[in-house]
């Protein structure tokens, strides 16, 4: 978390070169916005610094800030205990739905791809005007987020209502995503959140998402379909679903939705 806030508190110049707004870079800063009823970009009160963490090879290593200095192996360790962790909780989750222990992490198939998400909300002079993160589902299987102790900010939707998740010390919160919907042919659902901001202090989060490769082809798994439960979504392959995630953006994205069978 330090290796985080250091970066994002480093002056302005040293982070210039990581902002972008091309997809296609790997190691950027990006600022979340919505589109308002005039069409304008309108920015989330947060920024955001994202990169892969697995695979972490020589290439994307290298392209890691080298400040704050202990960044490149702060990461390359919190990736290896992420994995391990992620893994876990695939087998509990497969194993929650009555299926083999390895057979969420399989039919994501081979080469996942994970990436890493810090997300800095600094204090805002009028909380009520803005969100650090705009309502949303994480599109990914699995989320690991950790959470800078004692501030609040994250609230997921429960029955048409907002509620807060405490931070609690030493703890993660796990978001189940899109994909893990999908798969579990809605058994489990990926939960819609936001975070919003206050006015005194500064929130650090840093989510590592666990996705399956955009080649994979993700669908309602065989074994929880039968004549009481048909598959309410198609197969597809993710890169289709990366496609319309992008051709949302800056909406109240509806992704999973496109992919339903409607009854
Ligand atoms: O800041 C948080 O607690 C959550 C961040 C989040 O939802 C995300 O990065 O997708
Ligand atoms: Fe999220």
């Amino acid at each position: 978390m330090a290796a985080t806030t250091d970066f994002f508190e480093l002056p302005q110049e040293e982070k210039a070169p990581f902002y972008s707004t091309d997809p296609t870079k790997q190691v950027k800063i990006l600022n979340y916005f919505v589109i308002d009823g005039t069409q304008n970009k309108v920015s989330m009160w947060s920024e955001c610094f994202a990169h892969p963490w697995l695979p972490l090879d020589d290439d994307i290593f290298h392209l890691l800030p080298q400040n704050p200095p202990q960044y490149r192996e702060v990461v390359a360790e919190y990736a290896k205990e992420i994995g391990v962790l992620m893994k876990r909780l695939l087998s509990l989750i497969s194993q929650g739905l009555g299926l083999e222990k390895d057979c969420l992490e399989k039919k994501l198939g081979e080469k996942p791809q994970g990436r890493l998400q810090a997300n800095y909300y600094p204090p805002c002079p009028d909380p009520d005007l803005t969100l650090g993160l705009n309502v949303h589902t994480d599109i990914c299987a699995l989320t690991i987020v950790r959470p800078s102790e004692g501030v609040n900010g994250l609230q997921i939707n429960k029955d048409g209502k907002w509620v807060a998740v405490e931070s609690i010390p030493n703890s993660f919160v796990i978001n189940l995503g899109d994909q893990i919907q999908v798969m579990s042919n809605g058994r489990y659902k990926s939960v819609h959140h936001r975070v919003v901001t206050n006015k005194t202090q500064k929130r650090v989060s840093v989510a590592t998402f666990y996705s399956p490769r955009s080649e994979a082809v993700i669908g309602p798994i065989e074994e929880l379909i039968d004549e009481q439960n048909p598959p309410l979504y198609r197969n597809y392959q993710y890169s289709e679903f990366l496609e319309e995630f992008f051709k949302q953006e800056g909406t109240r994205r509806m992704v999973k939705e496109v992919f339903e069978f409607k009854t």
